[in-house]
């Protein structure tokens, strides 16, 4: 797939301003905290609806306006696509393909798949447990997007029980484990986190060995990274009954605990993904180098992934990255981009690039919101 223009109007610190992208790697350049990152916010956003910086809709849109909004044209096999999507300060969002509005979210997930990688990834290996689901949600739902709409659906019946158990908590009326109305929200959060936890279960089982190719391949084989789902809910039967009925044993297991904290302890928003690099927990393991190899093989992953499932290759966004990789690193990252996957590449020097690089990629300058080629 190929994002040919990309058109930003109130977002983040761009007015209103256009795009032609005219080569399969674009380096946007510019000094710090000119809109190198938010141009790259944009696009993964089309593609996935989120941002890795987690930031509120109305820190989207530009100080002082109402709406934001994000517009592309993408070619992909079946032809060429104009995205748009509208944010709103009251976080009401609008998304439309070609003009129409589309009312599904997740019928607009997956038109435009990307990558992400920014330093902010070394935290996959760092940060907590909720990094790890993040990324992972983020990655399920380009590859099912569908996924977007069962998250939701989980999260919802999580946010009610936690409501239902707070609420509950100190009433006089002591609350036990046999409430008819908790029953059912035990229920619900079953049904709905065990599609959860199984669509988890195999995005991991199909990234892994791809992962863990890279990663041989970057250490040079001597070092071997695994990665391994750790769900909340004990997962040794697939069958989406059995899971169930493991998540409901765990819920009766943890019930008075539940009822004393006032809150869900059990499901998948508790799930751990773990990454060990010979058997030893990856932030325990070696240098920030080695860390970033990790994170370097986990991104190579998320491409080829996508691109077997999507049938298309899709956007690689570099964020300020390359510079912080040595130049072994660099290369191997290099040459499995080449130019099979458009690129967007941000960085504060064109000196950490080679020749060769540079003369295959359009350059764009970025300065206070807007961008220049010359
Ligand atoms: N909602 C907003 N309205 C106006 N300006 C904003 C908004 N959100 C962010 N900005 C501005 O955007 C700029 C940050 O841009 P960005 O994060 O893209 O930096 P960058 O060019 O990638 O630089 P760095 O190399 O530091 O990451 C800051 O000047 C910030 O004030």
């Amino acid at each position: 797939m190929y994002l040919k223009t990309l058109q930003l109007r109130q977002f983040r610190n761009y007015q209103d301003q256009k795009v032609e992208f005219n080569a399969a790697k674009a380096i946007l350049v510019g000094n710090n905290a000119q809109g190198k990152s938010n141009l790259l916010e944009a696009v993964e956003l089309l593609a996935t609806l989120r941002s890795h910086r987690m930031a509120r809709d109305r820190d989207l849109i530009q100080d002082g306006a109402e709406f934001a909004q994000i517009n592309a044209s993408l070619e992909r096999d079946v032809g060429i696509s104009d995205l748009t999507l509208t944010l709103r300060r009251n976080g009401r969002r609008s998304v439309a393909i070609n003009g129409e509005i589309v009312r599904r979210q997740m019928d607009f997930l997956g038109v435009l798949n990307a990558v992400q990688f920014s330093s902010l990834d070394l935290e996959l290996v760092r940060g907590s447990p909720e990094v790890r689901r993040n990324w992972l949600d983020t990655l399920l739902i380009q590859l099912e997007p569908v996924y977007a709409h069962i998250l939701h659906q989980y999260n919802q019946v999580l946010r009610q029980r936690n409501a239902f158990l707070k609420k509950n908590q100190e009433s006089a009326l002591a609350l036990n484990t046999q409430n008819t109305q908790l029953a059912l929200w035990d229920a619900q959060l079953a049904t709905t986190g065990t599609r959860v936890i199984r669509r988890r279960d195999r995005a991991i089982q199909r990234l892994a060995p791809i992962a863990a190719a890279w990663h041989a391949s970057i250490s040079g084989s001597t070092e071997i990274l695994e990665i391994k789902y750790s769900p909340n809910i004990p997962l040794e039967q697939q069958q989406p009954e059995q899971v169930q009925q493991a998540f409901l044993n765990k819920i009766q297991q943890r019930a008075v605990a539940e009822l004393y904290r006032g809150t869900t302890l059990v499901g998948p928003h508790r799930d751990e993904v773990e990454l060990t690099i010979n058997q030893t927990p990856a932030r325990q393991y070696g240098s920030q180098g080695q860390q970033r190899t990790l994170v370097l093989a986990l991104k190579l992953a998320e491409l080829q992934l996508i691109e077997e499932v999507v049938k298309e290759p899709p956007l690689l966004l570099l964020d300020d990255v390359l510079a912080e990789l040595d130049p072994y690193r660099q290369n191997q990252l290099l040459d499995a981009i080449q130019d099979r996957f458009q690129t967007l590449i941000t960085t504060t020097h064109l000196s950490s690039f080679d020749a060769q690089w540079l003369n295959s990629s359009q350059i764009l300058f970025v300065k206070a919101g807007e961008i220049s080629i010359n």
